[in-house]
């Protein structure tokens, strides 16, 4: 089910599919015929290969691929950085079943080709690329002949989606088995092309005992927790959401947000807008309700009434002491809720202080808590914070910073990372650049909150709720502004309750 996996987790299905019974020759034998079917399926016999391999077992399966290539009537180079005799295991038995010559990578030439088949590095990546791989790398990129990628693009992180100082631009990456976070995160998935995953005989047994808690956003990771409206259901069986909002000068952002959550499905949003605002939210939608809430005890006062159980504090809110006790307050309230943009901003470099008010919340962990940063936010909040800011990739520091807040974060961006405090995560992928626009997120922390409104526990909210949003992006497409994608949920919702079968 989209899992994705860490190289380690990887290496530990390989060897428990060899335990199996399975030998690692014939995983790479599988691995480099999936590579050569790739090829074969762009390209015609008769066209120049090149396949560049590597010291390690990626290298063995470019000699596979070779091999295959060849037998199927291409016309193949191989060209192996590092010596022959040092080659060892599984690769060393690929490149023995090679029958032509092997030139030195130093001197292959990537200009005389038509396709490369990049077997550099894989999952063994173990440092920046320097020497003659990295000139290899760059000659290949700046040739323009187009490259398959055998696991990973050579010098792409598996694990982090960084380019260790240089990486393949491949045209399309075959990898093994299941996806692993390098090919989702940025920059790293900007390298691979279109990622094919092939089947090489890993039974998938053998993730009961990996037991992976990452996985690619999509929607059957969330569906049972998202279903359509029962027949006989009522609109407070559908939640309320009720949606903070700024002062006057602030007050689009919460109606963007309202409008996202009516259209998930709330049934009920209200906006709780402060006096001097009030005038402003003459233009809502109609079917959102307006009440009056001064500070945090008109905050409190609205949501003691249990049925509005779901909030969202923060966008336009303004940074600072009040909107802390703004926070402070919904919190309190026992309901759910979404801390987003200014909430975040008013505890820079105070994220002990924001954990420990997430600590003390009435409902402990069946209060459901999404905390929706961009990177900006995240830095700010966890300025405090060396082990979370730094912790290494997104993945990481998304994962660290919901084990520090106790509760889920969202960290946004072109690979938005949503991670639980349990330890799971999911990479979104499904988002256009498009969605980067004045108020975007004003409508995705509305989104979220009308789900959670609806009951959806926080991890699967704040995984739909972004995958809605981006499905919603790509729904306008060029010239979307924010005020569009509540809009678009209708048909994008229709889709999907038609694809689940409620
Ligand atoms: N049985 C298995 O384990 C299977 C592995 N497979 C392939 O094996 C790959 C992993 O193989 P390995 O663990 O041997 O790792 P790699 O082949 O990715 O790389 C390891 C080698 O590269 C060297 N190296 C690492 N970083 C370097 C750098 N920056 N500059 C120069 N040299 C560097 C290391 O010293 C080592 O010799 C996977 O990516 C996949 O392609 C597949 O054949 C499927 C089965
Ligand atoms: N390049 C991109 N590709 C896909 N999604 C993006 C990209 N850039 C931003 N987004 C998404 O757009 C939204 C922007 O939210 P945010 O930064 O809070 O904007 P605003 O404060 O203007 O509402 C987020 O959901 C983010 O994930
Ligand atoms: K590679």
């Amino acid at each position: 089910m989209n899992e994705v996996l860490s190289t380690a987790q990887m290496g530990e299905a390989d060897r428990l599919a060899i335990a199996a019974g399975t030998p690692g020759s014939e995983l790479m034998d599988k691995a480099g015929r999936a590579v050569a079917d790739v090829v074969a399926r762009r390209h015609k016999a008769g066209e120049r290969v090149l396949a560049l391999c590597g010291p390690g077992n990626n290298g063995g399966d470019g000699f596979v691929a070779a091999r295959v290539l060849a037998g199927r009537g291409f016309r193949v180079r191989v060209a192996l950085l590092g010596a022959r005799e040092a080659l060892r295991g599984d690769a060393a038995g690929a490149a023995a079943l090679w029958s032509g010559a092997v030139e030195p990578a130093s001197a292959a030439d990537p200009a005389e080709c038509d396709v490369i088949v990049d077997a550099l590095f894989g999952a063994g990546l173990a440092r920046d690329l320097d020497g003659e791989a990295l000139a290899l790398v760059e000659r290949v990129n700046a040739s323009g002949v187009p490259v398959v990628a055998v696991d990973v693009p050579s010098g792409v992180d598996g694990n982090t989606g960084a380019v260790r100082r240089a990486a393949i631009r491949a045209a399309e990456t075959v990898t093994f088995f299941r996806p692993k976070p390098g090919h989702l995160l940025l920059p790293g998935r900007l390298r691979c092309g279109p990622v094919r995953i092939a089947d090489i005989g890993i039974p998938d047994a053998v993730l009961a005992t990996i037991r992976p808690a990452c996985w690619a956003n999509g929607t059957r990771l969330w569906r049972p927790a998202f279903r359509a409206p029962a027949p006989e259901g009522h609109k407070y069986g559908r939640g309320h959401a009720l949606v903070l909002s700024g002062g006057a000068e602030g007050a689009g952002a919460a109606r963007l947000a309202a409008r996202g959550a009516l259209r998930i499905g709330a049934g009920l949003v209200t906006i709780a807008t402060p006096s001097d605002a009030l005038a402003l939210h003459a233009g809502r939608p109609d079917a959102v309700m307006l009440r009056r809430s001064d500070g945090p005890a008109g905050l409190a006062a609205l949501l003691a009434d249990r049925r509005r159980n779901a909030w969202v504090v923060g966008p336009a809110a303004g940074v600072g002491e009040r909107t802390r006790e703004l926070v402070a307050a919904a919190l309190a309230s026992g309901a759910h809720g979404v801390l987003d943009a200014d909430a975040l901003t008013s505890f820079e470099g105070a994220s002990a202080e924001l954990a420990r008010a997430l600590a003390a919340r009435p409902g402990g962990a069946g209060q459901a808590i999404v905390l929706t940063p961009h990177e900006g936010e995240f830095g700010r909040l966890f300025k405090d914070s060396p082990p979370v800011a730094s912790a290494g990739s997104k993945l990481e520091r998304a994962r660290a910073a919901a084990a520090s807040l106790g509760a889920v974060v969202v960290l946004k961006g072109p690979d938005t990372v949503i991670a639980a405090p349990d330890g799971r995560a999911a990479i979104n992928a499904n988002g256009t650049p498009f969605l980067a626009t004045a108020g975007s997120g004003d409508v995705l922390s509305g989104i979220v909150a009308g789900l959670l409104a609806q009951s959806v526990p926080a991890f699967e909210a704040a995984c739909a709720g972004v995958w809605f949003h981006a499905e919603a992006g790509c729904a306008v497409g060029p010239g979307l502004i924010a005020d569009d994608l509540p809009d678009a949920l209708p048909k994008v919702l229709k889709a999907y309750f038609a694809e689940a079968g409620t």
